[in-house]
């Protein structure tokens, strides 16, 4: 072995770097690059010739090779996300007369299927982290502040401006918009920004507890309270949220004995524990939001007008996103990035036509339908742009429609694709059965899956 490597050094050292599947790289101690093997180019989708003589910030995401090169600490194992994939990095500086003068980094790419495999159980365990991540806080902190509430329209600059002014006293606010337009989001900003900040933000949605728990969620219960109780007892929301916020999400839809009970906590200001005698005092910001109009539903007496009056001190209304256009292109932009970071698919932005069409939809879900049309778009796409294709049926037909420059030759064509695919779908890739759902001839339907390719 030693006298093949002695012999043959060149070409060896041709065969490690050259013939090898690991990527190689190797930069000054400027930071640019003065080698890239085939392997790293392939990968990257650039030449030799472009990226020699670059800094290697210019050619390759989040490396930190300049950084090695200049601490002189090496970095193994490192996981770096690149094009998309969660690649295994190794840096090492070069040393000369005991003074780095460069860096050597190898990344981890031996073969791409079997590297996709892991790559893919990678994004799940970072997935099931983040779920985890978020879980704990949704339990027990406020994770947004109004730097995370994105948008530049006129709108939402007032909604934040009153926020500012509003967080820090310890008033009740209600929080009212439509479904998905970012009410929790306020809630977690307001908390972020008032005095209360360092202590717990405690959120309870009252229309996900089925109504026989709400009680024993808001307030806890004693040890041996009922049967089928914990041994130990249960703290309610409104114990955790001590000294802090409590948010009570979707309000509207709070069942009336609960209401009740939550009256008389927010006048007096203690909480009984279920099965308890004593009361406990307790300190808690209240921020509500509701979806829903709480006027009419005190005129059909299902909220209490007392409750009402206690709740809606003051008011901030989250407008839909289809009054406030201005903030669509920016959110769909972030949303992709968003998406495509958590999902590690990599697409990087929209089609003209796609944000065109975005600026013009009324987005009845507001920005959270926007982050699942964009989630399913990202996953769809087969390059780095969402185009229309990738957007749902129904969106495809109605962008077609309402595009001036489309003709109606074009308009058709582009419904006919639709059905077929769907059609095809439906039926699990049975094309006589797609054909016979579509009430047309199978030849006729062949015809068409030859024409658009399916
Ligand atoms: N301006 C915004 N910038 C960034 N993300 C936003 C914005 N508004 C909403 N979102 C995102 O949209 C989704 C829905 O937001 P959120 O849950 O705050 O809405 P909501 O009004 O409380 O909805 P619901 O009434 O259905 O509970 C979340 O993923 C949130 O992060």
């Amino acid at each position: 072995m030693l006298s093949t490597i002695k012999e043959y050094k060149e070409e060896v050292i041709e065969t490690v770097f050259e013939k090898s599947h690991f990527c190689f790289v190797a930069i000054d101690e400027n930071g640019v690059i003065t080698y890239l093997n085939n392997s790293y180019c392939h990968f990257l989708g650039v030449t030799k010739e472009e990226s020699i003589g670059k800094h290697v910030t210019a050619i390759i995401e989040n490396t930190r090779l300049h950084v090695v090169a200049e601490t002189g600490q090496e970095e193994i194992a490192d996981l770096q996300y690149i094009r998309g994939n969660h690649m295994v990095a190794n840096r090492i500086p070069v040393f000369s007369n005991g003074k780095s003068v460069g860096a050597v980094g190898t990344v981890l790419y031996r073969d791409k299927k079997e590297w996709m495999k892991m790559n893919t159980h990678i994004k799940n365990l970072l997935l099931e982290i983040e779920h985890y991540r978020k879980r704990l806080n949704d339990d027990h902190g406020a994770t947004y502040s109004l730097h995370d509430i994105v948008g530049s329209s006129p709108q939402l600059y007032d909604v934040k401006g009153k926020v500012k002014k509003l967080a820090p006293g310890d008033i009740t606010i209600l929080l009212q918009g439509e479904s998905g337009t970012g009410k929790e989001l306020f809630a977690h900003s307001i908390h972020q920004l008032s005095e209360r900040h360092t202590a717990p933000f405690i959120k309870i949605n009252c229309a996900a507890i089925p109504e026989g728990l709400l009680e024993t969620e808001l307030f806890g219960y004693v040890p041996g309270a009922f049967t089928g109780a914990k041994k130990e007892g249960k703290q309610g929301k409104f114990q955790l949220a001590d000294g802090g916020t409590l948010f009570l999400d979707e309000i509207g839809d709070m069942p009336l004995d609960a209401q009740v009970k939550i009256l008389r906590v927010l006048q007096e200001g203690e909480v009984e524990q279920i099965g308890s005698e004593k009361s406990q005092k307790v300190d808690v910001r209240i921020i509500a939001a509701t979806n829903q109009s709480l006027e009419t539903l005190v005129e059909q007496q299902r909220f209490r007008e007392d409750l009402y009056y206690r709740i809606n001190v003051l008011r901030l209304r989250i407008p839909p996103l289809r009054e406030r256009r201005e903030d669509v292109r920016i959110l769909a932009k972030y949303m992709i990035h968003k998406v495509s970071n958590r999902t590690g698919q990599r697409v990087v932005d929209a089609d003209p036509d796609v944000l065109q069409f975005f600026q013009q939809y009324d987005w009845p879900g507001n920005v959270r339908e926007m982050e699942n049309v964009i989630e399913s778009a990202v996953h769809l796409s087969d390059s780095e742009m969402i185009t229309m294709d990738d957007l749902p049926d129904q969106m495809q037909l109605d962008g077609y429609i309402t595009n001036q420059d489309m003709t109606l030759k074009n308009i058709l064509e582009k419904a006919e694709l639709q059905a077929v695919k769907h059609a095809l779908n439906k039926t699990n890739g049975d094309k006589r059965k797609a054909a016979n759902l579509l009430d047309i001839g199978k030849s006729s339907f062949y015809e068409k899956v030859k024409k658009y390719d399916l």
